[in-house]
Parts: structure tokens; sequence; C-alpha cells
């Protein structure tokens, strides 16, 4: 499956497109509204089915899906929310050939036990209204029951918000040639259900002419680094990790672990010195070095392969010579900023490269970056400008975190589970971030990868979790992503 993503001008693009090299619209409409009957039938036993079908092509969608539906011998009835007869265009040619019961979309209509919402999709401009209102908040708490074609109405395909809160919730989500912003940004993508990604016959070269810069997270977007058969611990790289002060030493050995679970060959906490007992008394296989002065942490900048900076780092003014002796290194190791690092900074005003990472949650990101947060209108805008600004590589957090290049390449991360929101996940993952690029990754490559393994691991450890799970559970996680070469090699 194309894990591309377009937005809702691009689709736009696509359609119009299509027509100009000898796809017509309405033929465009056929498939899309077969692939929804198709998706339906596949799924559900025949069962009393009215389809809600609005004022456009959405509703055009919603038409040819009935007469499917109906042709299978299925109880199904259309509910326009606008008269038959004040339809233009494809969706006035697909409503004239529907020939089953219609009625005006109002509550008194017969009761449905499955419900096709095709009443608005790429063209909604307006937050739901009336009717349309009315039975978005009648289906509210029956998702379950509904079948939503292209996005379920009421949210925006860009944003995946509900203009005024009030939206359609669905169990399966029908739309076509790729998925839009609204099916991985939350909430649209919670309030989507299954998510099925119909062809609907626009052609290849069309759709390549957009240059689609905007992706799923998946394994199929990149390759981890697998060590060679003879690969020696220096040429897995050298992570460093910043540790804060006496008491405020556990963020950085989260970090540093999961450096060295990500693959690091070499993983040394860099810890002030009255810190240094607390911190050697907890690490094994991982070195603790004392830092003093801000020579010491430009020192480290130059040595590591990666260094992170900011799990309870400390946020004084000491601490922020401290990290701008590291930012000023030359030549320096890619960073990872998080949390205090990025309070330090914030707001940001300095350049970066795109080797460095800053990964902020939502909170860090408004301080960080205030100018271009209240300017943007989606989660990828935002993260994109970001990293345009600070021609870095930029992370945000979240349940759909987004991760975004200088160059204007961005990635959406659909793994994960809400019990990741706990203390001491965001360190594993800027030291999962840093193990990635200390072997060679490119750091938006790392970055989205460590995002996918960490969300991977939310998955499957669910409730319960705590950080160092997501640490642990890591070598099942690689192992299931090891080629089929390197198991067989494993396994002798
Ligand atoms: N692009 C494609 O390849 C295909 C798209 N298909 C389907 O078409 C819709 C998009 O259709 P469009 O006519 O542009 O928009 P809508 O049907 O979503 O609605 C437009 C219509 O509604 C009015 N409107 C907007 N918001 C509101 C509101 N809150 N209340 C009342 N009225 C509103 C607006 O002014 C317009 O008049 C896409 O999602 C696909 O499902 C295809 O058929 C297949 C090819
Ligand atoms: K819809």
């Amino acid at each position: 499956m194309s894990r591309e993503i377009i937005t809702v001008e691009e689709m736009r693009a696509i359609d119009a497109g299509s027509a100009a090299a000898g796809v017509p619209t309405r033929t465009l409409m056929e498939n899309a509204g077969r692939a929804v009957a198709d998706a339906i039938v596949a799924r559900f036993k025949p069962r009393p089915t009215a389809v809600l079908c609005g004022p456009g092509n959405n509703g055009g969608d919603g038409w040819v899906a009935a007469r499917y539906l109906l042709e299978r011998g299925w109880p199904v009835w259309v509910e326009t929310l606008v008269p038959r007869d004040t339809l233009k265009g494809d969706a006035k040619d697909a409503a004239a050939a529907f020939t089953g019961e219609t009625y005006a979309l109002s509550r008194d209509n017969p009761r449905a036990e499955l419900v096709v919402d095709a009443l608005f999709g790429a063209g909604l401009s307006r937050p739901l209204e009336g009717e349309a209102a009315r039975a978005a908040n009648a289906f509210w708490k029956r998702a379950d029951r509904v079948v939503a074609i292209d996005v379920p109405s009421g949210i925006d395909g860009d944003t995946g918000m509900a203009l005024n809160e009030i939206s359609f919730g669905a169990a399966l989500t029908v739309t076509f040639v790729s998925k839009k912003p609204a099916h991985v940004l939350m909430p649209g993508r919670a309030l989507c259900g299954e998510i099925v990604v119909a062809d609907i016959g626009a052609p290849e070269d069309v759709v390549a002419a957009q240059k689609v810069s905007l992706f799923e997270n998946d394994p199929s977007l990149w390759s981890l680094p697998w060590p060679e058969p003879d690969a020696h611990k220096n040429e897995r790289g050298h992570v460093i990790v910043a540790s804060g002060g006496r008491a405020r030493t556990g963020a950085a050995r989260l970090s540093a672990r999961a450096a060295l679970r990500g693959g690091a060959g070499l993983v040394t906490v860099l810890s002030p010195p009255d810190a240094l007992d607390e911190n050697a008394a907890q690490l094994t296989a991982i070195m603790v070095r004392e830092a003093r002065d801000e020579a010491a942490y430009a020192q480290a900048a130059r040595i590591a392969r990666a260094l992170v900076i900011g799990p309870a780092f400390g946020t004084s003014d000491d601490h922020y010579k401290l990290l701008l002796a590291a930012i000023g290194a030359e030549p320096r190791a890619p960073l990872v900023l998080d949390a205090d690092a990025l309070t330090l900074l914030s707001p940001i005003t300095h350049g970066f490269t795109s080797r460095d990472v800053l990964t902020p949650h939502v909170g860090e990101f408004r301080r960080a970056f205030p100018g271009i947060w209240s300017s943007s209108s989606n989660r990828i805008d935002a993260t994109r400008a970001a990293a345009a600004y600070a021609r870095c590589v930029v992370l945000l957090k979240g349940p759909d975190t987004v991760i975004a290049a200088p160059d204007g390449r961005a990635i959406v991360n659909t793994t994960g589970s809400p019990f990741l929101a706990t203390a001491g996940s965001g360190d594993v993952l800027a030291g999962l971030i840093a193990a990635l690029i200390s072997q060679g990754m490119e750091s938006f490559e790392a970055a989205a990868v460590a995002v996918w393994l960490h969300g991977k691991a939310g998955e499957r450890l669910g409730p319960g979790l705590i950080a160092e799970d997501v640490t642990e559970i890591l070598p099942a996680i690689l192992n299931d992503l090891a080629p089929m070469d390197l198991k067989a090699a494993l396994n002798g």
C-alpha cells in the first residue's frame, strides 16, 4: 500500500489531472462508490442500510454506493440532505441512476442498522448544521454502525479536526487514491475506524506529478542499520547522554539504556561531579564520564557520534552555558535535544543543522516556536515550518507524532498507544534516535524509525507499561524487523 499522504488540494489536482488525461471524474466517482459498496459487503452481512447523501460529490459517491448495494440485494435506501433535483454535475448523474427508495434526511426516516455517511468529504467548508449536525449527533455514540465515505463528515480533511466539534465517527472509512492528513492526525484518525484506501483509477503519472513529500511512517520507508557479520562496537557508534545533577539522573540513564538497546556500540553518561557516584552505582555496560565544565561538554560533542542533551538536564544559567558549549563545538556530533534543552533554548532563534533533532511535545513546541504554532493550521504544517526555520529535524511528539526535515519531507507516525504517555517515555525516545544516528542513519530517518519502534513497543506492552519496558521489549521488535538472511545467520 502506498504510504503517501495527499492534501485535499493535491486530491483536487489529481481529480482535474485525471479528467485531462482522459479519465472522467464521473468514472472516478463510479469507482469510488463501487469501492465503498465492496468494502461494506466484505465486512457486513446485509441489513437495513441508509446512505446519507450530501450536496456535492461526496454525496455522489454515496448515490453510486447505494446503487451497487441495491444491485446486490441489500435493503438500502438514500436519505438526501438536499432535494435530488438541486444536485449538479457528476452527483446529479449518480443520483439519477439510483432507482431505490429515497427520503429527505430527517429524524422520522425508517431505522437503519447501518449508516453510510456520504454527507461531506473534501469540500467541507463550514461546521455541520441543521439536519447534518442532528444526524452526526444521533450517530455519535454509534460509530460501530457508520461507514464514512472519504472522511467522517464534519472532519476537515487537512487538519483532522471538526470545525465546531460536531462530526460523525465511523467503524470504517473508505477513502480514495491515498490517505489525507485527517486519516493520520488526531482526532480524525480515531474517528475513522478502519481505513481502506481504494484505487479509483486515477492515472499513476497524474498522481506522481504531485511530488508528494508527506508519508505515513512504515518500515517500507526506511532500512535499519543492521551490523555486518564482522562488526566492531566502534563501528556501531558512540552515544553520549548528558545527565542532570544529583537526584536528577534517572532520565539520562533511561535514555542511555535505550541507546544501547537501539544498537549503539558504546554509550556514555556524561555526569556532573556531584552525580558521578549516583550514576556509576546504577550503570554496568554503559560508561560514566565526569564533566565539570564547558570544555568537557564541547569535548563530548566532538567525540560522540550522537549526543543527547535535555532529559532532566537542568535549566539554570550554568546549564545554558554547558548546552551552548556543546552546540558550538566544531566539528561536533549530531545533537538530539529534548526537554530541558528545549526549555533553555526557547524561543528558538538558533540555527542548527539537518543532522540535529529537536523532540518537543506540544507544550515545548509552543514555547520553542510560538509564532509558527499560532499561524499553522495543523501539526504537519507547524512541524514542517519549524524544521525549515530551525534548519534541523523537528519531531513533534503526540499520539500523531510528526517528523519533519528542513527540506520539506515529513512523516506522520501512527503506531503507539496512550500508555506511552508516561514518565520517561520521551527520554527513551531521545536515546533511541541517538542510537540510530550513531549507526550512520540520516537523522530524519533515524527519528522516524525511533518513533515507529517506540510506538510498536507501546502497542505490545499496553496497560501497565513503564518507560523501562519500552527499552526492554526492543529486542523482540527489532528481531521481527531483521532481514531473513540475518535471521538465518543468527539461527545457524
Ligand atoms: N477528488 C476525487 O478524485 C474524487 C472525489 N470524490 C468525492 O468527492 C468529494 C469532494 O466533493 P466536493 O463536491 O468537492 O465536496 P463535498 O461533497 O464534500 O461537499 C461540497 C458541497 O457542500 C457544501 N458544504 C460544505 N460544507 C458544508 C456544510 N457544513 N453545510 C452545508 N453545506 C456545506 C459546499 O459548499 C459544496 O456545495 C470527495 O470527498 C470524494 O468523496 C469522487 O466522487 C471520486 C473522485
Ligand atoms: K463523508
